[in-house]
Order: structure tokens, then C-alpha cells, then sequence
């Protein structure tokens, strides 16, 4: 962004000590850091909307109506954490945990339940906190589970935790950046050799062929009631260019075996890492079909404090039972015809939005490489996909 000695700008965030984002009469840019010293919020600044909408994402949550209750269905999710605290209830004993987001705490009601920790800190930034606190005592879990409501970032606790857990998943597993509170919290509140429940985390992609979606997107604009609308054909391009969410992939249109592209592991991962992530792959095509894109999906591993013990894999993939996250479907604007042995390699970005830290863009970058025996041939594709902005 260019500017001037003297000029007034607007800082929207920090994502690295040296260059800042910064907005200067309706223009956003990078800035370097160096180059400006700190003035007061004006009653201008102060009216700026909030990077996280963290009022309309915690009213969100605030209500039963949609999300708890899609959630609490989940039972792939639900059962998952409690299985969790069932396969690790010796090693939980006398335990201090924190439930991040605990919601409706129904995974705090599982450890006190199942388990027998010296104490939960449930930790709900939402107005659900109120019914959470209800919920505790119904189930006569006061004792052990103490319901704190506010922001993760913001809460003081009477010292550290032995375990950390939390349902922070999000569409292409990092949408919505919830992990952002969980790591804060992670340096701020757990003990030294503490456990963190989802341990690590995968993001998993595989070229696919979506020939139901894309027709119902493409085919109807063929001739409808008998007009032309070829005109549009290029706007129709406009249904891909954001992705599906809440995709279910028949595992038969899937043309090669999925391959996890980014990998975080939660005891390491930083903050400052969340800002772009990437990965590379390379995909053998096992059957014949038409390449329209990408799907992914994620899973999470939760390690075993039991000696010896196994982990427990969330896997909202295809061949799993679906979940509410189900899958994305990132569509290419051209099909591509793809034969058994060709190859798909390429790379994945996941860029955070500057601005509107709970949004990122993915970008995907791929060479269909053909060595069929007529001709081999290489196809190169680029694309973008903003989640949400
Ligand atoms: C995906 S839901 C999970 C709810 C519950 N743990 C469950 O499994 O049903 C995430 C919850 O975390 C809360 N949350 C998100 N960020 C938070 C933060 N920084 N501090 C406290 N609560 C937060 C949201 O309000 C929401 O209720």
C-alpha cells in the first residue's frame, strides 16, 4: 500500500512482525511495519467491523436452533470424543482439563461422566454457556465441571491444565480458525507435557469426478424451454467459482486414492503458520473417467495417554460414516477426460484472508500428465477459491 509521511492509516491486522495490513482511504494493502508509529483509535476506527464478526459468530452459537443440534446428531463427532475419554478414563483420573468451546459441554459431561478428572473448565464464549451451566447440574456434574463463559483468549483459570481438548474443526478443516483460540490457549493454560485432544490433524484431497453436480449446474442452461441461452455459457462458470460445501462424494467417483496434503501437528503448530499452508501432490489415476475437480475432507487423531494404547482416528472422509462437516467440492471451469495411469500432480495453498481472519482462500494448482499410447500430453489448470472472502 502506498502512503505518505503524515498519512492516517487503518491497521486490520498483523500478520507477521514486519508487514501489516492496512487500509488508507477505502485502499488495503501490506505496509511495513517499520515504516509507522501507533495513534489513537478515532470513534472512525472504532466503527470499523470486526476482522473475526465475532458477534455474528458467536450469536451463532448462541442458539439451539441449528448448529448444537446438528452437532450433538453428529454421531461419527459426538461418539469420537467420547470414545476418546472412555479408551483413556485410568489416565484421565485426578486430571485437570479444559474443554474449549465446550458448547452444550456435552465433552465435559462425558469426562465427568466417564471418567474422573479433579476438575473441567468448560469454556463457552456464547450466550449457550447460560444453558450449559444448567446442564451441569441436571446431571449432577457441578462438582467437577465449572461451566466459565467468555473468550477462551480472555478467561483466567487458577492455574494450568493437564489436558486441553476441543471440537475446533471446520470446513476444510480450518474454516472459521477456532484452532487460533485453541493454540493461544495451548501457550497460555496447559502444563508441560500436557495432552492435546485432537493431536494432529490432516487435510485430505483426491480428483474426482462430479458429473451429477456438474450437470445440474451446466446441463439445464443447454436449451431451456426451447431458447438460446448460449450467452451465458461463460457466466455458468460462476456456480464454481466458490466451493460446495456439504458435498457427499460416492467413494466409485473418487479417481485415485486420496493423499493427506497438509498435516498440522498440535503440540508444534504455531499461529503464524495458519497464515499459509502448503502442499503438494501427486495422484495416480486408477480408473477412467472425467477429472472435474478436487474433494477434501479432513480427519484427527487423538493419542492414547494409555500406556501402549491406540489412538482415536475422526474421519469425515468417504469411506467413513458421513458427519455434519461432510465434504468440499472444489470444481475445475473445463472437464477432463483422465485415463487409468495418468497422473494428477500439483500443489495446494491455503492463504488466510488478511482482513476477515476466519476466512481463507484455497488455491489449487495442477498437470494432468497422459502417456497414453497415441500421444502423452500435459494439461495444466489454476484455481481459486475464496471461503468465504
Ligand atoms: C464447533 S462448536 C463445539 C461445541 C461443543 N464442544 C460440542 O462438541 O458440541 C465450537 C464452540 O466453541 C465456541 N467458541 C469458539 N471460539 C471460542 C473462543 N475463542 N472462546 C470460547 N468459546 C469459543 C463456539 O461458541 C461454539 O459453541
Amino acid at each position: 500500500l502506498a502512503f505518505a509521511n503524515g498519512d492516517r492509516l487503518l491497521v486490520h491486522a498483523k500478520p507477521s512482525s514486519d508487514w501489516w495490513w492496512a487500509e488508507l482511504s477505502g485502499v488495503i494493502g501490506y505496509i511495513p511495519a517499520s515504516h509507522v508509529c501507533p495513534g489513537g483509535a478515532t470513534e472512525e476506527d472504532t466503527s470499523m467491523p470486526d476482522p473475526w464478526q465475532d458477534e455474528e459468530y458467536f450469536d451463532s452459537y448462541g442458539t439451539l436452533q441449528k448448529l448444537h443440534l446438528e452437532m450433538l446428531a453428529d454421531r461419527s463427532r459426538t461418539e469420537a470424543y467420547r470414545q476418546v475419554i472412555i479408551s483413556n478414563s485410568a489416565s484421565l483420573k485426578d486430571k485437570v482439563m479444559m474443554d474449549l468451546g465446550c458448547g452444550t459441554g456435552i465433552i465435559s459431561l462425558f469426562c465427568a461422566q466417564l471418567a474422573q478428572p479433579s476438575m473441567v473448565y468448560a469454556v463457552e464464549a456464547s450466550s449457550m454457556a447460560e444453558y450449559t451451566k444448567k446442564l451441569v447440574k441436571q446431571n449432577n456434574c457441578e462438582e467437577v465441571v465449572s461451566v466459565l463463559q467468555g473468550r477462551a483468549e480472555e478467561i483466567e483459570l487458577p492455574g494450568q491444565v493437564d489436558v486441553l481438548v476441543s471440537e475446533w474443526m471446520g470446513n476444510c478443516l480450518l474454516f472459521e480458525f477456532m484452532v487460533e483460540s485453541v493454540l493461544l490457549a495451548r501457550d497460555r493454560w496447559l502444563k508441560e507435557g500436557g495432552v492435546m485432544w485432537p493431536s494432529s490433524a490432516a487435510l485430505t484431497l483426491v480428483p474426482c469426478q462430479a458429473d451429477s453436480y456438474f450437470s445440474e449446474k451446466m446441463h439445464f442452461w443447454e436449451r431451456p424451454y426451447g431458447l438460446d441461452f448460449t450467452p451465458l455459457s461463460l457466466a455458468q462458470q460462476e456456480f464454481f467459482t466458490k466451493p460446495k460445501f456439504s458435498y457427499l462424494i460416492d467413494p466409485t467417483d473418487c479417481l485415485s486414492t486420496p493423499c493427506d496434503v497438509i498435516q498440522l501437528d498440535m503440540y508444534t503448530l504455531q499461529v503464524k503458520d495458519l497464515e499459509e499452508m502448503h502442499g503438494h501432490f501427486q495422484f495416480w489415476i486408477d480408473r477412467s473417467g472425467t477429472f472435474h475437480g478436487f474433494t477434501a475432507w479432513f480427519n484427527v487423531d487423538f493419542k492414547s495417554m494409555e500406556p501402549g494404547g491406540t489412538a482415536v482416528q475422526l474421519d469425515t472422509g468417504p469411506h467413513s460414516r458421513p458427519t455434519h462437516w461432510k465434504q468440499t467440492l472444489f470444481m475445475s471451469d473445463r472437464p477432463v477426460s483422465v485415463h487409468e495411469g495418468d497422473s494428477i500432480s500439483g500443489s495446494i495453498v491455503l492463504h488466510r484472508n488478511p482482513v476477515w481472519r476466519r476466512h481463507m482462500t484455497v488455491s489449487l494448482h495442477w498437470n494432468i500428465n497422459s502417456s497414453s499410447k497415441d500421444a502423452s500430453s500435459c494439461q495444466a489448470g489454476t484455481k481459486s477459491f475464496p471461503m468465504w472472502r
